[in-house]
């Protein structure tokens, strides 16, 4: 693909989990290199927690050190030897002070790491006869907007319940974004009803692209993933979405959809910042 390009062909790998870490990450692997062989993508996404079960009590137990932990290495390995872009699902990452953050990478051709997100909104609710689930008894939350660039265009990361704050993608978006990633684990209670409503809407809202890539969905675990990974285009109309076993989503996007959605329902300047406004805060 040549550097000016619209077209960015993108891989969304969606993976079954088990309780081995190696085991997981080798999976994983695995499926990049079929996936590049098959498909020659630009960029390949990984779920939430793919190299781990998604639960509370096993994040500090997984927990590895960025960049220097094994499934850093190994995905900074596959994404030279490929000459691919990686956006790395999340694993646990142990970083400063003890704290334990849920943690998405992003690797170049080079094998360097590019950016690296901490989810900023920790899952925390308690949804009466439906899931309960609290990040926070063993998680922090980072406080770091990320955003990479490949071959001009800029997209921002999120992660699962991060989805849910249009603040958030709207700074994306006014940061200069054509897309949003977001590694995530949806369950079977919200799933059915928001995975795809949120994703339409930050799509629609934004006007970018929208990209989740969730784990297959296992009904033995403890924490059941909705799956259907998705790729929504910036007129919030669903491009591809998977299933609920383990697929591999391929599809070639056009950025120059983002442009042209943007000119002929000019939000982004109909917008009335004199009566209100989402701004940025450092701390
Ligand atoms: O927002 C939701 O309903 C699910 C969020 C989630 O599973 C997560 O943040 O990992």
């Amino acid at each position: 693909m040549s550097q000016a390009s619209n077209i960015m062909r993108l891989v969304l790998l969606q993976l079954k989990g088990s309780r081995d870490k190696t085991a997981n990450v080798l999976n994983a692997i695995n499926k990049i290199e079929e996936a590049v062989k098959k498909h020659q993508p630009r960029l390949v996404t990984l779920p939430e927690c793919f190299n781990c079960p998604y639960g509370t009590k096993y994040f500090r137990e997984y927990a590895e050190q960025i960049p220097d932990g094994y499934t850093s290495q190994q995905l900074s390995k596959i994404a030279l030897d490929n000459q691919v872009y990686i956006v790395g699902g999340t694993i646990p990452e142990l970083g400063e002070n003890d704290a334990v953050y849920n943690t998405c990478t992003v690797w170049g051709p080079t094998g360097d790491l590019l950016g690296k997100h901490r989810k900023m909104h920790l899952f925390d609710i308690d949804v009466k006869g439906g899931i309960r689930f609290k990040e926070s008894e063993t998680l922090s939350a980072g406080n770091d907007f990320t955003i990479i660039s490949i071959d001009g265009h800029k997209i921002g990361i999120g992660i699962c319940y991060d989805i849910r704050f249009e603040e958030m993608a709207r700074l994306y978006r006014n940061s200069g974004c054509e897309m949003i990633i977001y590694p995530a684990a949806f369950n079977m209670t919200t799933g059915p009803l928001h995975w795809e409503l949120l994703q339409r809407a930050r799509a629609n809202d934004n006007q970018l692209f929208v990209v989740t890539t969730s784990p297959a969905r296992d009904t033995s675990a403890e924490y059941v993933a909705y799956g259907h990974s998705m790729i929504v285009d910036p007129w919030a109309k669903v491009v591809k979405t998977a299933g609920e076993g383990e697929e591999v989503l391929a599809a070639d996007i056009d950025f120059a959809l983002v442009e042209q959605v943007r000119q002929q329902i000019p939000l982004f300047s109909q917008r009335r910042l004199d009566l209100y406004s989402t701004e940025k805060k450092s701390k």
